[in-house]
């Protein structure tokens, strides 16, 4: 058997205890095989992780991973003006190769910051399913649709756009890619189209994911126009069900979020997009009482702008106390759980605790650093002190992507020069 052994490390538990242990996996079907501190096994390969701190690699449940070419290209406005005056302009240009090169840079710095498993929303789906089989991540993908300022012919062709490349990837790359439904957004997408998109995808058990009351301006025009409340407009469409996740759900009321905890809709909370777009306070800790799955996504690098899930963590536990107006709400045991377990459950994906039998998606944190010093409370750390770049060793689905900061599977330098080429030439078309 292939096996690979990270010894030495303290390890992090699903019930976020932390105990002394090495840690076994079975290369050739990607699981754990066991954890502990006497595992016998004559390991084929080891990791060194003394004086690190062995977690679940991170799961980014939101991401538009291209739009790493867009990063720093358009600041400090709206998400409606940077949407339509910069973004939408800015994509419209794209090439297949832009959407490549872009995602490639996204999963270098997935990588090197601990990210083992994503969810992404963009087009040139099949660009992006090539880039996460080399890269080695898990990801679940799908071509993100809008219909609004489209015929009816252009409008169903990027619907079944969506639809088809959900059915034609489900289950790529061994198995690491599944699929999702990706309509924009419930006010970027009419009503018939959404009910078709949602009932396709789970006659397939395919999942749906899309924006939702991510600004007041995506709530008022439905409660003007429908007399209800935006969540209440996609469960009649079938778009809420135990498989479905939204992005954001920052304007949700008491109402909605019962519907979310009664449906097992997974909310994917964004809280730096959410505050560098001003798009509001998301109430996290309202959901997680209410029982909703709640991940944490990074969003697009455009409104973020890096995709290091530890910022977000962190991000994720400040604006959760401020909303609250309470400093003991969403606290670094609820922040770290949301970025792992909770971000792999809202995404219907394996991963997100370290079990015996569970899939081998793994982060090594390097705890030698004086901001990780000293080790009163390492979950505290994660949660409020540690960055990406502590990473040290990033394993997904028993395949070592990256061991002592270098990117085994993407050649990083050259990932970077074709993006800046990229862009200097898109710069030069838009
Ligand atoms: N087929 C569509 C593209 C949809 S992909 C998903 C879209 O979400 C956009 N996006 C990125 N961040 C956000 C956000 O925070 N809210 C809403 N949309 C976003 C992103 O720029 C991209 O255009 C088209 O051709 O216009
Ligand atoms: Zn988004």
């Amino acid at each position: 058997m292939d096996t690979l052994r990270i010894e030495g490390g303290q390890v992090l538990r699903p019930d976020m205890t932390v105990e002394r242990a090495d840690v076994l996996v079975d290369r050739d079907d990607g699981t754990i095989l066991d954890i502990g501190t006497d595992l016998d096994a004559d390991a084929s390969e080891t990791l060194d992780a003394d004086g690190c701190l062995v977690m679940p690699g991170l799961v980014n449940a939101h991401c538009h991973v291209s739009m790493t070419l867009l990063r720093g290209y358009a600041d400090d406005k709206e998400l409606d003006a940077w949407l339509r005056e910069d973004i939408w302009p800015a994509e419209a240009a794209l090439t297949a190769d832009d959407i490549r090169v872009g995602a490639e840079l996204g999963l270098v710095e997935m990588i090197r910051s601990g990210t083992t498993t994503f969810a992404d929303m963009y087009f040139d789906v099949p660009e992006i399913v090539d880039a996460v089989e080399d890269a080695g991540l898990r990801a679940r993908l799908g071509h993100g649709s809008v219909t609004i300022g489209k015929d009816d012919d252009d409008a169903w062709d990027d619907i079944e756009e969506s639809i088809e490349i959900a059915r034609e990837f489900d289950g790529a790359a061994d198995g690491r890619i599944r699929t999702a439904v990706m309509p924009h957004s419930l006010t970027t997408v009419g009503e018939k189209y959404l009910r078709e998109a949602a009932a396709e995808a789970h006659e397939d058990d395919i999942p749906v994911h899309y924006h939702a009351n991510e600004t007041t301006d995506e709530v008022d025009p439905i409660v003007e126009e429908r007399d209800e409340h935006p969540l209440s407009y996609a469960k009649d469409l079938g778009m809420l069900t135990e498989r479905d996740f939204i992005a954001h759900g920052v304007h949700v009321d008491d109402e909605e979020i019962s519907l979310l905890a009664e449906s097992g809709t997974g909310v994917v909370h964004c809280p730096a997009s959410n505050m560098k777009l001003a798009s509001g306070m998301a109430p996290v800790q309202d959901m997680l009482d209410a029982g909703v799955t709640v991940g944490i996504g990074t969003d697009g690098a455009a409104s973020n702008n890096d995709l290091d899930m530890f910022d977000e963590m962190r991000d994720a536990a400040m604006i959760g106390k401020l909303a609250a107006d309470d400093a003991s709400a969403v606290a670094a045991e609820d922040v770290v759980r949301m970025g792992t377990a909770g971000s792999a459950d809202a995404i219907g994906l394996p991963g997100g605790a370290l079990e015996v039998g569970g899939v081998a998606d793994i982060a090594v944190v390097d705890l030698d650093a004086p901001h990780l010093t000293p080790a009163n409370d390492l979950v505290s750390h994660l949660a409020y002190a540690a960055r990406g770049s502590d990473v040290r060793h990033t394993v997904c689905d028993g395949q070592v992507l990256m061991q002592d900061r270098e990117v085994l599977t993407l050649d990083e330098s050259s990932v970077m020069e074709r993006a800046r080429e990229a862009v200097t030439e898109l710069r030069d078309r838009i």
